[in-house]
């Protein structure tokens, strides 16, 4: 078993009968989804909203109930990867796209379950380059804001043309090499009109599950 699916697997023992799980994006929220579909397929009956289109098709094809994002007051449990973790548990997320609807299930999950394999373990976030969800239409504006942050935002792009996230923005890579104050970056950065969101995560994660190449898996609570 890899890494990842290593961490996934303890975070799905955690959800129990009846609960609401938000689902993660990426390949680590992945094993994830999965291993919750061989639960639903044993028994276990809970609801699930997902993070991404891509999370929504692999449950929507593996049997797992799902319910929109409208029909729900909260989350009972989210199981999500990140990017990066430090020891605080704060975040990096985004690397996929999905960060704004990652954030919104995450604000409202009662408890929210990272996992990731050792690499991701951080002492200080940044190395990373932090995703941010802009508007299309005010791209170049909004880029020259980031700018007076002091980092170069480089425009995601797939397959030759520029990404659009599941909501139709743009992402705006930005490397800040070393994060010291990660809630204010995360403030100023909203605060700038035509972003959307950041991929900074401050205290929002109560468990971290880590997977080790030597067959450790750890589960650490911090609220
Ligand atoms: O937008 C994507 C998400 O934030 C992912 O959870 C994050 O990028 C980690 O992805 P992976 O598990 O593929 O490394």
């Amino acid at each position: 078993m890899n890494t990842k699916q290593l961490a996934a697997e303890k975070a799905v023992e955690s959800i129990e009968e009846g609960m609401i799980v938000g689902l993660g994006t990426g390949s680590t929220a992945y094993f994830a989804i999965r291993r919750i579909a061989e639960r639903v397929k044993e028994g276990l009956s809970i609801r699930a909203v997902a993070s991404s289109q891509h999370s929504e098709d692999l449950a929507r094809e593996w049997g797992i109930p799902l319910v929109a994002f409208d029909e729900i007051e909260a989350i009972d449990v989210t199981i999500d990867g990140a990017d990066e973790a430090d020891g605080e548990a704060n975040l990096i997320k985004g690397g996929g796209g999905a960060l704004l609807r990652e954030k919104i299930l995450a604000h409202h999950s009662r408890r929210m379950i990272v996992i990731v394999d050792e690499s991701k373990r951080v002492e200080r976030l940044g190395a990373f380059p932090l995703p941010v969800e802009i508007v299309p239409f005010a791209e170049n504006l909004t880029l020259r804001s980031l700018k007076e942050l002091g980092v170069e935002p480089q425009l995601r792009m797939k397959e030759g043309v520029l990404f659009r996230t599941d909501n139709g923005n743009l992402i705006a890579d930005c490397r800040f090499g070393s994060i010291d104050d990660a809630a204010q970056l995360e403030r100023r950065l909203n605060l700038i009109p035509g972003v959307v969101e950041n991929g900074l995560f401050v205290r929002m994660a109560h468990t971290v599950v880590t997977g080790y190449g030597d067959g450790r898996v750890t589960m650490q609570d911090y609220m």
